[in-house]
Order: structure tokens, then C-alpha cells, then sequence
């Protein structure tokens, strides 16, 4: 088998302790490791690269019962609780007798580069110890595979049994399909299609400025003081509403007023109450402050606008129609953002017949994370039969 290495395994170097490397036998706790330089797609450098990581299961003697799975854009790792007292995102899928069963693949899950869960990413110290903020390299999510292709290195896999990813996973799992086709038996796109639309780019653009226009953001320097957590709020409320359905908001929130508060009674501008669809915006944007950093936030939104499978490997189809790769592609089916004709149009650009199977949800795009068991039994009798 041909192991397409990115770069050479002498560079790259496991810098966990003796007690993070304890704690990492342990099923989805959080270790690290350091895979050397980065020469980016884009042109720029990230001279020493850490990515945190979380494994679950036990790696087979041939290595070949290995996945990854991939995080959506303000994910982690920590896919599944394993033995933390933490839940993870995906723990409906993920753990022993559930569809991908720890009990039989050795799972590893990665924060992307770029990204504020312990990887290497803008808010990290830059070589002079300074965090990298304004100087941060833009990175595009082939960049990421190119790395995570390291990680795989140093945990001796040299082709995973599979890799899984919804919306920004997916096109990360893609990325890896086309960029490393002999390394991926199968891959489940979920919520995602080949390339970045106008539109996705559109609402992209929107919450990137919302956070640069935040005079807290002062270009991206502000570990030094307050952060721009209004501009970063904003940007949540605009993502969330694409996440979620035009019919589940009104299902849910209609034109109720937030309780206690008067959308009509107010004597100025400024002490107007909130109609309940507001007040849970204002939640979601609160939330994502408390875990999230803006910078991230943009590099990442920036890194998935850049997403195209296609890009340098003369369009999608000749990217991925000799692939060798066994695909699943999955669409929710009240998806706004990532529309289900767009999975169709992966899906016809992929080898052989490949169906679009359909995940059934009124929610919109988080359909991927709330509907865990409907997408499990999809994949429990394709891929993970
Ligand atoms: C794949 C990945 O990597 S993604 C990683 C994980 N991502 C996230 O966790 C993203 C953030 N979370 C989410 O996007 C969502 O919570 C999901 C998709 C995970 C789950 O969605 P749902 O279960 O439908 O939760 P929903 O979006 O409705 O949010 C419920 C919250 O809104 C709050 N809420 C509901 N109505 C209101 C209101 N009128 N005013 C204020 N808050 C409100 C609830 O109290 C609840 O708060 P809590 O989350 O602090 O407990
Ligand atoms: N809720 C998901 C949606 C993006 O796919 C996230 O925040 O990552």
C-alpha cells in the first residue's frame, strides 16, 4: 500500500507526558501531538503544529479497524463522553454497541487547526510566545488533512476504515477522500456538499465583519483585553438561524414575546423587549462567547468559504471520479444552508451509485447533531455493517 506521507515521520514527535499519556489510555480525554512545520496551501507557514486529539477503543494489531471522525465548525474532540464526565457531541453515534461501536473500531477524534479546543490556532503562542492573533496563516481545511495525515502517521494508521464528518467534518472528511485516497477505505459525507456556494460564502462574509467591525477586535490582537465577544455573538446569530429551519423557529417561537418582556411597550428604542426567537439568539450567541474564539471563529469560517473539493485537481468530478474510496453521503432534509441538491450533486460526481440518504428532520442543518440515532442506523447497516 502506498502510504502517502506528508512529510517525513523522523519530524514528528509525540509531546505528551508520562501523565497525559496515562490519562490518554483513557477513553475520550484529551491529548496531544506535535507534527511539525506546516507549509499552507495558501502560501503561509505555521512552524510547529500541535493537534489535540481524543481516541476511544483499541487500535487493532494490523491497524485496521481505525476512524476519524471530523468536527463541524465550533466542535472539539471530544466526540463521545468515553470516561470523562463530560458529554460529547456525538455520543448518540459513538461509544460501545452504539453504531460506530467503540467496541470494535479504535475511533480518533482531532480539533482542527485553526481551531481554540488545543490545537494550534490563532490564539496560541506564535514562535516570540506572543499569541499569533493578526498574524495567524490563513488555512484552508486541506491544510488540516495534511496535518491530521501526520497524526495518523505517529498512531501507526496508515489507512483509516473510515472517516466521518457532518457540514464542516464533511468536507473535511472529503478532503481527506480526495487528497489521501489510498488512506480512506470509506468516508460519510453528511450535510455537506463539494464545494462552498455564493451563498454559504454570503452568510459566511456576514459574521466574519460582524466580528472584525467589534472595536474589541482591533484586528484580531485583543488577547490583551476584552474580546470581541458582541461582534462574536452576532456572527453565532447569524450561523444559528441558518442552522435551523424556517418552520421550527415559527414552530417554536412564532410571534411570542420573550416572557416578561413587551416587543410593543417600550417609551425608547434601546429598552424594546425581545420576541422569544430573539431572546433565544441572544442565548446562542452567549453560549458560543463562553467557549469560542473569535479569531478562530474567522479562520475557520474562512478555511470552510475556501472549501472546494475540486480546487487544483481540475474540478470535483476529476477530484473524486476515480476514487477508490467507498462513499456515504448523507443530507438533512430541512437543510437551509447545505441543501440536500447539493449532496445530490456530490453524490453524482462520486464513482459508481451512490445514494443520497436522508436524514428526516424538521430542525434545518443541526439535524446532523440532533438526529445522532436516525444517521447511526443509516450508517450501522452501509458503512459500519
Ligand atoms: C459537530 C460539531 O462539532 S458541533 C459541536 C457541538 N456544537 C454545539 O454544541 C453547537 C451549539 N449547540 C447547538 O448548536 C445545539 O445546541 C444543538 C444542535 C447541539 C442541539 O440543539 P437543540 O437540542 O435543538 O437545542 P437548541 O438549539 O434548541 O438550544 C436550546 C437552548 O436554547 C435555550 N432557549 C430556548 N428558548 C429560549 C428563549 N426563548 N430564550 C433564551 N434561551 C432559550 C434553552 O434554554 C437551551 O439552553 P441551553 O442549551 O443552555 O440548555
Ligand atoms: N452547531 C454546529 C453547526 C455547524 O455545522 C457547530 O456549531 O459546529
Amino acid at each position: 500500500m502506498t502510504i502517502a506521507a506528508s512529510r517525513p515521520l523522523s519530524t514528528a514527535r509525540d509531546t505528551t507526558t508520562r501523565e497525559e499519556r496515562d490519562a490518554g489510555a483513557r477513553h475520550g480525554v484529551q491529548r496531544t501531538a506535535v507534527v511539525g512545520p506546516l507549509e499552507l496551501e495558501a502560501g503561509g507557514k505555521l512552524p510547529d503544529v500541535t493537534l489535540a486529539y481524543e481516541t476511544w477503543g483499541t487500535l487493532a494489531p494490523d491497524a485496521g479497524n481505525a476512524v476519524l471522525i471530523q468536527h463541524a465548525l465550533t466542535g472539539s474532540a471530544h466526540v463521545a463522553q468515553g470516561d470523562t464526565d463530560e458529554e460529547g457531541w456525538w455520543d448518540g453515534l459513538v461509544g460501545p454497541g452504539r453504531a460506530i461501536d467503540t467496541d470494535r473500531f479504535f475511533v480518533v477524534a482531532v480539533n482542527i487547526i485553526g481551531g481554540c479546543n488545543g490545537s494550534t490556532g490563532p490564539s496560541s503562542p506564535a514562535p516570540d510566545g506572543k499569541p499569533w492573533g493578526s498574524r495567524f496563516p490563513f488555512i484552508t481545511l486541506r491544510d488540516a488533512a495534511v496535518a491530521e495525515a501526520r497524526l495518523a502517521d505517529q498512531l501507526g494508521i496508515s489507512q483509516w476504515f473510515a472517516v466521518v464528518g457532518g457540514s464542516m467534518g464533511g468536507a473535511r472528511a472529503l478532503e481527506w477522500a480526495a487528497g489521501f485516497p489510498e488512506r480512506v477505505r470509506k468516508c460519510a459525507v453528511i450535510a455537506i456538499g463539494a464545494h462552498s456556494t455564493a451563498e454559504q460564502i454570503a452568510l459566511a462574509q456576514a459574521q466574519t465583519l460582524a466580528i472584525r467591525q467589534d472595536p474589541a477586535f482591533r484586528d484580531g490582537d485583543y488577547y490583551d483585553g476584552p474580546a470581541p465577544e458582541a461582534g462574536l455573538a452576532l456572527a453565532r446569530r447569524i450561523a444559528h438561524i441558518s442552522y435551523r429551519s424556517e418552520a421550527e423557529l415559527e414552530a417554536r417561537f412564532s410571534r411570542k414575546p420573550q416572557e416578561g418582556e413587551s416587543p410593543l411597550n417600550a417609551s425608547a428604542l434601546a429598552e424594546r423587549g425581545r420576541y422569544q426567537v430573539e431572546s433565544y439568539l441572544d442565548h446562542q450567541g452567549t453560549k458560543l462567547v463562553r467557549r469560542f474564539d473569535a479569531n478562530s471563529y474567522i479562520a475557520l469560517t474562512e478555511a470552510l468559504m475556501s472549501h472546494d473539493v475540486g480546487r487544483g485537481r481540475g474540478g470535483v468530478e476529476a477530484a473524486l471520479a476515480d476514487s477508490p474510496v467507498e462513499f456515504f453521503v448523507a443530507a438533512v432534509e430541512s437543510d437551509r444552508l447545505y441543501l440536500p441538491r447539493q449532496s445530490e450533486a456530490l453524490a453524482a460526481a462520486l464513482p459508481g451509485d451512490v445514494t443520497v440518504h436522508r436524514i428526516a428532520s424538521e430542525i434545518g442543518h443541526d439535524g446532523f447533531l440532533t438526529e445522532a440515532d436516525q444517521l447511526g442506523a443509516l450508517l450501522g447497516r452501509t458503512l459500519f455493517a
